[in-house]
């Protein structure tokens, strides 16, 4: 088989660029799903164009809604939903846990599958969750891609116990739809700690924009009452998790990059960058004209618990393995779930390019190394594309990572590799 090859760019001198990004892929989502189930139109202003927004917006429009994605805002008229319906969900997993408890709304059955990868990728927990609110699920019992939610146009909704470990995405997709459910939603987590919280509070905060009551005074434990979802149109802010192979550029060249329009206070999970690039020796600012990041001569390691932003991992390992000290990543095994199985792949590719990197269940260590070029395989992981092209550029004039699939990066960005080229001197 040919590999689809694309050689990163080399930054041979410091990066010196101002960026603007596009929209947060999970802002976007929830954005669309809230207002395909509000009591009037709606727009989602900036909404992110990628392929795991315009999934979500094909399950809402194949529901019943109706999703204008022709413009930079994106205009959503809800349901009703009353038809058959099918959802591809990709390899969005915002798109397979989020729309079955919406799709419990339908008067029609609504059957959902995905990439071959996303079969794999853990849905059982949820499934049971809407079994247990009184919704009929056909599947084959394992717990995975392909399913049917045999709706009957409302859903009883009530307290629901799961053990949400594997994914915070389970609790949001709950609470998203609970506000419709007769009796709301009472969701608890059991089991050991829910990863990725940061995401949780952007759901209830987006919960309570359209006017939804919920309790999270208690830990592991989120109430929403039954009630009306209110039209509201969001602003989408632009991915600040995509923001980390930006920044990264500016800590492997020693250079300056600025993201525009950074949040001063927001919800996403990315905004930890912030702390981690200055632990790992980078000077970070956040002002009016945006977070500045600028390189240290020598990029620190950092020891540090991802578990709240395990998506920035790849990308920070990256900046690990091209580190002048060692570093030790914790508190990510649940990211072996995600896109691709995470730790084993960063393990397999940062390795296969010199990396001293020692795999554990839950995360990762590095010491310093001096690395080579090489290929870089991504196994359909945007994120994996993103920690070869931090890696590519760190590199000097006589060493290429060559990364496999970068188009994969489409997932949330829309043509990252021509972005990425255009912020290199011409001739590399
Ligand atoms: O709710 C969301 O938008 C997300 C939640 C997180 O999932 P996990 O809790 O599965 O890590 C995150 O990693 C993912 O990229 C997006
Ligand atoms: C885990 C991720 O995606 P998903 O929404 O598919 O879970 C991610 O983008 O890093």
């Amino acid at each position: 088989m040919t590999l689809d090859l694309w050689p990163a760019p080399h930054a041979l001198a410091p990066v010196e660029v101002v960026v603007s990004l596009p929209g947060s892929k999970s802002l976007t989502n929830r954005a669309l799903l809230l207002a395909s189930i509000a009591d009037g139109p709606s727009t989602v202003v900036r909404a992110l164009r990628s392929r795991d927004t315009l999934l979500m917006a094909g399950a809402l429009s194949a529901l019943g809604s109706t999703v204008d994605t022709s413009g930079t805002d994106w205009a959503v008229t809800p349901g009703p939903f009353t038809r058959d319906a099918q959802v591809d969900c990709g390899l969005a997993g915002t798109v397979m846990r989020f729309v079955p408890p919406v799709a419990a709304l339908s008067s029609g059955s609504v059957s959902f599958d995905g990439d071959p990868h996303m079969r794999t990728r853990p849905i059982g927990e949820v499934l049971g969750a809407l079994r247990g609110l009184g919704a009929v699920i056909a599947d084959d019992g394992r717990g995975a891609l392909p399913f049917t939610v045999c709706g009957t146009g409302a859903l009883r909704g009530g307290t629901v116990t799961l053990d949400a470990s594997a994914s915070s995405q389970f609790i949001s997709a709950l609470l998203l739809a609970g506000a419709r459910y007769e009796q709301g939603v009472d969701v608890r987590h059991v089991g050991k700690p829910v990863p990725s919280l940061p995401h949780i509070d952007m759901t209830v905060a987006m919960l309570r924009e359209h006017g939804v009551e919920v309790d999270d005074a208690d830990a592991n434990r989120w109430a929403v009452a039954p009630g009306t979802v209110r039209a509201v149109d969001h602003v989408i802010e632009p991915d600040l998790s995509n923001a980390a192979p930006f920044l990264a550029l500016a800590a492997v060249s020693g250079g300056t990059v600025r993201v525009r329009d950074w949040p001063a206070e927001t919800t996403q999970a990315g905004d930890a960058l912030r702390d981690i690039l200055q632990r790992m020796g980078c000077v970070v600012v956040l002002d009016a004209e945006g977070l500045t990041v600028t390189g240290p001569e020598q990029l620190e390691g950092i020891d540090i618990d991802l578990h709240d932003v395990g998506e920035l991992t790849p990308a920070v390992a990256a900046l690990c393995a091209v580190a002048a000290s060692p570093s030790h990543l914790r508190g990510v095994g649940h990211i072996r779930h995600h896109e691709t199985d995470r730790l084993a792949a960063l393990a397999a590719e940062l390795g296969g390019l010199g990396a001293a990197v020692t795999e554990h269940p839950d995360g990762l260590s590095f010491a310093p190394a001096s690395l080579h070029g090489g290929v870089f395989h991504t196994y359909g992981d945007h994120r994996m594309a993103h920690a070869g092209v931090i890696v590519g550029a760190a590199l000097g004039a006589d060493e290429t990572v060559e990364v496999e699939n970068i188009a994969t990066t489409s997932k949330t960005f829309p043509d990252f590799a021509g972005f990425w080229s255009g912020l290199f001197p011409s001739g590399d």
